[in-house]
């Protein structure tokens, strides 16, 4: 999983085809390969071992398959609460993720009139350099997408998730975060739009 391409690579501007279903094994096992990968990245002694940033999505064209499979994998935080010795308690989320899933033919089929943007803005783990700006999406989008299974999935985003899933989205169309920041004002922000921090 270290082959992740960087940009430069055509596969990254191609627009990526769709999968068959029933799903080959192929494909199966890519979809498998891609949320480990994710895990892998966010384990810390993993991640240090492998020199692996820790990612939270990443689109099959990264790794040079152009095809529509994107892997999702959203930690929630943990609390930090103070006992009664004053001492710092952490407590572990009920849900260790928020978005934990594989999409096929993932496809945003409805979205808000607001924009939502990351207040740090975004980088990539096909991209090697910081670049600065609002990148501007949806503040909420309904995604379609099919699981392993082969079952329609539709799911509706905001937060976080919305920018993850829209991120990955855009790598299966061609698109790079940086197409998204305003190149007259990088930090110009739409009417109502939504800064997460
Ligand atoms: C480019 C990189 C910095 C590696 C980014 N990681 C990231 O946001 N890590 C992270 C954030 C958390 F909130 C909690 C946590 F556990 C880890 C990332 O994976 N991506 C995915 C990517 O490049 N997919 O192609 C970039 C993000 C920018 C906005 C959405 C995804
Ligand atoms: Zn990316």
């Amino acid at each position: 999983m270290d082959d992740i391409i960087r940009e430069g690579n055509p596969t990254l501007r191609e627009i990526a085809a769709d999968v068959e279903f029933p799903l080959s094994d192929e494909n199966i096992i890519l979809g498998e390969k891609m949320l480990n990968f994710l895990r892998n990245s966010q384990d810390e002694v993993t991640a240090e071992k492998m020199g692996l940033r820790a990612g939270v999505g990443i689109a099959a064209p990264q790794l040079d398959i152009s095809r529509k499979i994107i892997a999702v994998l959203v930690p929630n935080a943990e609390e930090i609460e103070e006992n009664e010795k004053g001492e710092e308690v952490v407590i572990p989320p009920k849900e260790a993720y928020s978005l934990a899933t594989v999409m096929y033919n993932p496809r945003v089929v409805s979205h808000s009139v607001q924009d939502a943007a990351l207040a740090e803005g975004e980088g990539c783990l096909s991209v090697d350099r910081d670049i600065p700006g609002y990148v501007i999406r949806h503040a909420r989008a309904t995604i379609e997408y099919f699981d392993k299974e082969g079952n329609k999935k539709k799911i509706k985003l905001k937060g976080y998730n919305a920018i993850v899933v829209q991120h990955e989205i855009d790598h299966i169309n061609g698109i790079m975060f940086f197409d998204r920041i305003n190149p007259k004002n990088p930090f110009a922000t739409t009417e109502g739009m939504l800064l997460l921090d």
